[in-house]
C-alpha cells in the first residue's frame, strides 16, 4: 500500500518503521525542517535516538504529499492537534482510511479523536490503533501486541492484515469508543503512578492506583457507551500497565518530577515530547463534575497539576475518603 503518515515524533517514525518492513510504501510528513533533514540522513535523534530510520522512508514538509497518492493515512500527532490537521487536509482527503494513533481528548470539548474527525471531515473509514506500545520498544522489534478498532470490521480486518509483522500482533476490535477512552484516560492515572515513583516508590500504593484507575475509567466508559469488557483488554488494562510502569513513559516521567517537587511548566518546558495526560485530565475535570461520574484518581491528579495541591495531602484525602464496597 501507498501510505501516508502525518506526525514525526516518536510513534510516528516507529510506526513508519514497521510499515516499510512490512513491505509498504511510506512518506511521512513533519513539520519541522530540522527533523525533516535529520529523516533524510537516516535517522531522527530529536525523538528517537539511536535508531537508524531507512532511507526509503520518505520525509516531506508538504502534506499534500502525504495525502495525495496515499491509499491509507495514518495520524501520529497529539490529540490537540487533530482538529487543525483535519482542517488542514480536508480540502485534499479524498476518503482514504484514516488510522489515528493519538491517545487523548480534546480540551475545549471532550471530544475523542473519531468525534472531532467525524465533525470536519464526515469520515465514514476510522480506526484507532491502541495498547501498549512504546515506540522506543516498537523501533527495536520488541514483540508488541495491540487493537485496532473500528465500526467497520472489514477496516479494521485491513489494519490488521498491513501492521501485523512477527514481532507486531495487532487484534481487531468493534469499540471505538472504548479503545479510544482507555488509551487516553490511562494517560491520566500514569501520571499519578508517576507520582508515587516521585515520592516514594511505593509498590502498594501504585498498585491500588492502577487498579481503582481502571475502575474509574471503566466507569466513565460505560457511561459514554463503552463496552465494559474492552478496558480489561490490551488498550485498557495492558496500555495502562505500561503507561504506569514504563521507564519510556511521557506521562509516568511528569508525574514523577512532579512527585519529587518540580513545577509542572517547568517539566513540560524541558520536554520535546507529548505527555497527553497533562491534556487530557483538563477535558475531564469539568466534565465529571457535571456528569456526576465519580473519578478521585482523576479529579486529584487535575488538583495536583493545576490548582497546587500536594500531592502527599492528595493521597491522604484519596485514603480518607468514605470507606465502601469494592464494585
Ligand atoms: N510515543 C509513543 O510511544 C506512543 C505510543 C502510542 C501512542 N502514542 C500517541 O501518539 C500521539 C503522538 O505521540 P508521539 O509520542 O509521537 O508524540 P511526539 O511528541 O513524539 O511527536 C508529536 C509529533 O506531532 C507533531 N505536532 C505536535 N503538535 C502539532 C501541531 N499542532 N500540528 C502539527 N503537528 C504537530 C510534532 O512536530 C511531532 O512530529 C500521542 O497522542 C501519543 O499519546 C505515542
Ligand atoms: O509515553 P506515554 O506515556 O505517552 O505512553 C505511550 C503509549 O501510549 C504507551 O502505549
Amino acid at each position: 500500500m501507498n501510505i501516508g503518515i502525518i506526525g514525526s515524533g516518536s510513534w510516528g517514525t516507529s510506526i513508519s518503521k514497521v510499515l516499510l518492513n512490512n513491505g509498504h510504501n511510506i512518506k511521512i510528513w513533519t513539520r519541522d525542517e530540522h527533523v525533516f533533514n535529520s529523516l533524510k540522513n537516516g535517522e531522527n535523534p530529536y525523538y528517537l535516538p539511536g535508531i537508524s530510520i531507512p532511507k526509503s522512508i520518505i520525509p516531506t514538509l508538504k502534506l499534500e504529499e502525504v495525502i495525495s497518492d496515499s491509499e491509507l493515512i495514518v495520524l501520529a500527532i497529539p490529540a490537540q492537534a487533530i482538529r487543525s490537521i483535519a482542517e488542514q487536509i480536508k480540502p485534499l482527503y479524498s476518503n482514504q482510511i484514516i488510522v489515528n494513533l493519538a491517545k487523548g481528548l480534546e480540551i475545549s470539548t471532550q471530544k475523542r479523536v473519531s468525534e472531532i474527525l467525524d465533525e470536519v471531515l464526515k469520515i465514514n473509514k476510522y480506526v484507532v490503533l491502541s495498547g501498549p506500545s512504546h515506540a522506543e520498544e516498537v523501533a527495536r522489534d520488541i514483540p508488541t501486541s495491540i487493537v485496532a478498532a473500528s465500526n467497520n470490521m472489514e477496516l479494521a480486518k485491513i489494519v490488521q492484515e498491513n501492521f501485523s509483522n512477527v514481532s507486531f500482533r495487532v487484534y481487531t476490535n468493534n469499540d471505538i469508543v472504548g479503545v479510544e477512552l482507555g488509551g487516553a484516560i490511562k494517560n491520566v492515572i500514569a501520571i499519578s503512578a508517576g507520582i508515587i515513583d516521585g515520592i516514594g516508590g511505593w509498590d502498594n500504593s501504585k498498585a491500588a492506583l492502577i487498579t481503582r484507575g481502571l475502575a474509574e475509567i471503566t466507569r466513565y466508559g460505560i457511561k459514554k457507551g463503552a463496552k465494559k469488557d474492552t478496558f480489561s483488554g490490551l488498550a485498557g488494562l495492558g496500555d495502562l500497565i505500561v503507561t504506569c510502569t514504563s521507564q519510556h513513559s511521557r506521562n509516568r516521567y511528569v508525574g514523577e518530577m512532579i512527585g519529587r517537587g518540580k513545577k509542572l511548566d517547568e517539566i513540560i518546558e524541558n520536554m520535546n515530547m507529548v505527555a497527553e495526560g497533562v491534556y487530557t485530565v483538563k477535558a475531564l475535570y469539568e466534565e465529571i463534575k457535571d456528569l456526576n461520574i465519580e473519578m478521585p484518581i482523576t479529579e486529584k491528579t487535575y488538583e495536583v497539576l493545576y490548582l497546587n495541591k500536594d500531592p502527599r495531602k492528595a493521597i491522604h484525602e484519596l485514603m480518607m475518603r468514605e470507606l465502601k464496597d469494592e464494585n
